[in-house]
């Protein structure tokens, strides 16, 4: 896979504020520890060049100190070379020993130009003519002092010893020897730059590169020959560099200086260890790296704290760009038209008016102006401030409240528009969101209408509705609740609606309620109970109660819908019905239901008993198959109910007489639905009255028919006469003296008479003349087809003659005539008429002595 390097990705990152605090950390980093190399790099410097100084004025002592240890040596060799060279002898001088006793001198000698020791001090070799410092003095310059090499060797100690050589010369320069000073090499060291410094390495090197003597480690060494040319190149290189030089002697590394002795072909070296030396350095290194490292762990430390809160700021800073694009997404997204103002006080402090700051584009679409932003919001409508918005933007502000108000637009592009503004309170301003409502405002409106006219159809509704919340906010509260609830429960609306059933009902009918709602719920489909509420008045009420879940959009049950039928009045009316059929079941009276059209429908088993009809065989038949006669609603056909006799054919054949009472049956909108037929048999009951009646026109006394008999009967007669145009004759009787019988023989004696005399008259007259007793002693007879005028004069003559016949009763023996008058009817005279006549013409004959009969007049 090639490596592929996203640049544009890196330099975002660079250029992100966390890019840029780790750059700004590392380069601080990279700064300080820069500082530090400096800093280490300086102070090294400084401290080698210490070291350097140092070292150069310790060989400067050492150069010095070697120096004087030579002088001494050299002026005490210079005062004996002069004696030898005067006395020009080789003989021992006197003087030497007092001259070469000097402190620091090993031993001395005075050899002869064969290389005899003339004389010597200290313990020296008996001859130096092998050695090398003896040859080397016959190439001196006359006056010039050998440094020779140390390979002479103390006697006892085989300490090695530095010669220091003087030739002796003839008068004529010839040579003559040698005077030679032999100097212990710790004499030639320094003592005070011995230990200046552990591991510190002292030499007194001859110009000829060989050492005379080195100090180390409490050491003393001579005899290593030594490229002078290159180390001095290897000392400049170490001093131009810095850096120590690596010995060989140890391997340990020096900072080395120099000193050319004075007078002598010698050089002073001092070699400083570096690792004592640089130790201040190495120490003083270690804290400045310490502090770099604390200072670096600290700034790193910050690093991470200005990283996380970077990070914070960064994050919050992408929140908050996330907000501003999520507001301006918002602002241009929302379907209000928003407008953010700055209000605008006076110097009272009272609101002139605000300043858009900022504007969504359905604001600048509804304001219809180009660029809202910068202009006052009275500028952009002029009919603001009369409108009172201004003063809803103090409130908002001074309440801190949210405010929602609807109004007309007032300009003129809005006239008609409803418009809901809302009000945010802001620090300085407020937030203006508008919407145009006028389509919301309208189906809201048509909405309520048409809830209101839901409203109304529940409420007129018989049935008790209410509708009871099972979403998780409101569950078991009651939303809704309609006139006929109120009446059932005698509770408002206002009371019911928001509460729940424990807040309204009896504890026990609460629960049973809930219970029902969950069995419901659980169901998931419409349920039915019945169920009973104890009733303020002690009564029980009793309901029919449908329960039907209403589904919400998420197929969650929303609400329950209830149904509540009050049956209290409905159970007490079926409990009545049943008692009525039970009735019905065992009256004796006949009861036959038809329909409308009066077929019938069905009868009680007393129709069954009573006609000897089989129901099955009358259903859907005419109530006239039952023998029974229609009833049609009366002469204006409105009647609902006749009661009267009535007659009724069996199924045998059998007329009965009944006692008929037809019911017309109607709904509650006034429709004609059944009729209800109730009879009883009265056929007895008609011939018991039958009897009555006839008993009721008949005297008690005579056995004669009554004067309620005659009253019926004469009027018939006079129609039959009337249409056959026979003589109708009335004869009316009253007997003479009666009342004397009744005095003198008693009642009854008068009552037997009476009877006798009904006798007679019915003896008198043909069988189709009727005779009536009309009360007390008083009779009359119709004559139909009475003949002629004689011939009821005939009648009336018989009459006279059997009624005044004496009567044998048991009290004797009585005679009672009868008066008569007689009145022959007159073609079209009424009864009345003719019964008057009749009875003036009786009064006439009682007038004309009694016993007799009077004929009335003719009318005219
Ligand atoms: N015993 C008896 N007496 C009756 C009855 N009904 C009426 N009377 C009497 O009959 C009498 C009839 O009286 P009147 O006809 O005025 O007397 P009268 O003696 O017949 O007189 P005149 O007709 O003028 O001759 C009365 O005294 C009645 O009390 C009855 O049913 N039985």
């Amino acid at each position: 896979m090639p490596f592929h390097v996203d640049l544009a990705s890196w330099r975002k990152r660079l250029n992100s504020s966390l890019g840029r605090i780790t750059i700004a950390v590392g380069l601080l980093l990279v700064l300080v520890a820069l500082n530090v190399q400096l800093l280490l790099r300086l102070e090294y410097q400084a401290d080698v060049e210490q070291i350097h100084t140092d070292a150069e004025r310790s060989a400067q002592k050492l150069a010095a100190h070697t120096s004087a240890v030579l002088d001494r040596a050299s002026q005490s060799l210079a005062l004996l070379t002069r004696l030898h060279e005067a006395t020009g002898t080789g003989r021992p001088l006197p003087q030497a020993a007092e001259l070469l006793g000097t402190e620091g001198l090993e031993a001395w000698l005075v050899a002869d130009a064969n290389g005899l020791v003339i004389e010597s001090g200290g313990k020296v070799p008996a001859s130096v003519k092998s050695t090398a410092f003896f040859r080397r003095a016959g190439k001196l310059e006359p006056g010039a002092v050998d440094l020779g090499e140390t390979e002479v060797l103390s006697g006892a100690g085989k300490q090695p010893l530095l010669p220091l050589t003087r030739r002796l010369n003839g008068p004529s320069g010839e040579f003559l020897g040698c005077v030679t000073a032999l100097i212990a090499l710790p004499q030639l060291i320094s003592p005070e730059v011995r230990h200046e410094a552990s591991g510190t390495a002292l030499s007194l090197l001859g110009r000829d590169g060989r050492i005379r003597a080195r100090f180390l480690e409490d050491k003393f060494s001579h005899g290593e020959l030594v490229d002078l040319v290159k180390m001095r190149e290897r000392l400049a290189t170490s001093r131009e560099q810095l850096e120590p030089l690596a010995s060989r002697l140890d391997g340990q590394r020096r900072f080395i200086a120099t000193a050319d002795l004075p007078r002598y072909p010698a050089v002073a070296l001092v070699g400083l260890r570096a690792e004592s030396v640089l130790a201040n350095y190495q120490r003083h290194r270690q804290r400045v790296l310490l502090t770099a490292l604390v200072v670096t762990a600290l700034l790193l430390g910050a690093a991470v704290l200005l990283f996380m809160q970077s990070r914070r700021l960064e994050a919050s800073r992408h929140r908050l760009r996330a907000a501003e694009a999520r507001l301006r997404a918002t602002l241009d997204g929302s379907l209000d038209a928003v407008l953010v103002m700055r209000a605008q006080h006076d110097a009272r402090g009272q609101l002139t008016d605000l300043l858009v700051i900022d504007a969504n584009a359905r604001a600048t679409a509804l304001l219809n102006v180009r660029e809202p932003i910068g202009q006052q919001f009275s500028a952009l409508l002029p009919a603001a401030r009369e409108s009172g918005i201004l003063q809803e933007f103090e409130l908002a502000m001074a309440s801190g409240q949210t405010m929602v108000s609807e109004r007309l637009g007032h300009s003129p592009h809005l006239v008609d528009r409803w418009l809901q503004h809302q009000i945010v309170p802001l620090d300085d301003g407020v937030a203006l969101f508008s919407r145009d409502i006028s389509e919301r405002y309208h189906t809201e409106r048509a909405q309520a209408e048409q809830r209101r006219f839901l409203q109304n159809l529940l409420d007129v509704l018989p049935l008790a509705v209410y509708a009871k919340s099972t979403r998780p906010a409101t569950m078991g509260r009651y939303m809704f609740w309609n006139r006929a609830a109120e009446r059932c429960f005698g509770m408002t609306a206002e009371q019911v609606v928001g509460h729940t059933g424990q807040e309204l009902f009896d504890p026990a009918d609460a629960a049973r309620f809930d219970a029902q709602v969950a069995l419901v719920l659980a169901e998931r489909r419409p349920r039915r109970f019945s169920d009973q509420l104890a009733v303020s008045s002690g009564g029980r009420q009793y309901l029919d109660i449908l329960k039907v879940p209403v589904m919400g959009d998420d197929g969650q049950v929303d609400h329950l819908l209830v149904v509540a039928e009050d049956v209290t009045e409905k159970r007490g009316s079926a409990e009545r019905l049943r008692l009525g059929s039970r009735v019905l079941a065992e009256t004796a009276d006949a009861v036959l239901i038809c329909d409308a059209q009066d077929q019938i429908i069905d009868c009680n088993p007393a129709f069954g008993h009573l006609t000897g009809h089989h129901i099955g065989a009358l259903v859907g038949r005419p109530v006239s198959a039952a023998g029974l006669p229609l009833f049609d609603g009366g002469p204006d056909g409105d009647a609902v109910r006749w009661v009267g006799e009535s007659r009724l054919v069996c199924s045998d054949g059998r007329v009965l007489d009944i006692w008929l009472s037809v019911n017309r049956i109607h709904d509650g909108e006034g429709q004609l639905t059944h009729h209800a037929r109730v009879f009883s048999d009265i056929s007895a009951l008609k011939r018991h009255q039958a009897e009555l009646d006839e008993m009721a026109r008949l005297d008690s006394l005579t056995g004669l028919p009554n004067r309620r008999s005659f009253d019926e009967r004469l009027p018939e007669a006079l129609a039959r006469a009337g249409r056959s145009k026979h003589l109708l004759a009335l004869l009316f009787i009253d007997l003479d003296g009666f009342k004397k019988v009744n005095d003198t023989m008693g009642h009854a004696a008068g009552d037997q008479l009476l009877c006798a005399v009904a006798e007679r008259l019915k003896a008198c007259v043909r069988t189709v003349d009727a005779v009536f007793r009309l009360g007390g002693d008083e009779f009359t007879v119709i004559v139909e087809d009475a003949g002629s005028q004689a011939d009821v004069g005939r009648l009336c003559e018989r009459i006279l003659e059997f009624l005044s016949q004496p009567h044998l009763l048991a009290a004797g023996r009585p005679v009672v005539t009868p008066s008569v008058g007689v009145a022959l009817a007159t073609p079209g005279e009424a009864p009345d008429s003719l019964l008057r006549r009749a009875d003036d013409a009786m009064y006439a004959a009682k007038r004309a002595g009694k016993a007799r009969y009077c004929v009335a007049r003719p009318l005219d």
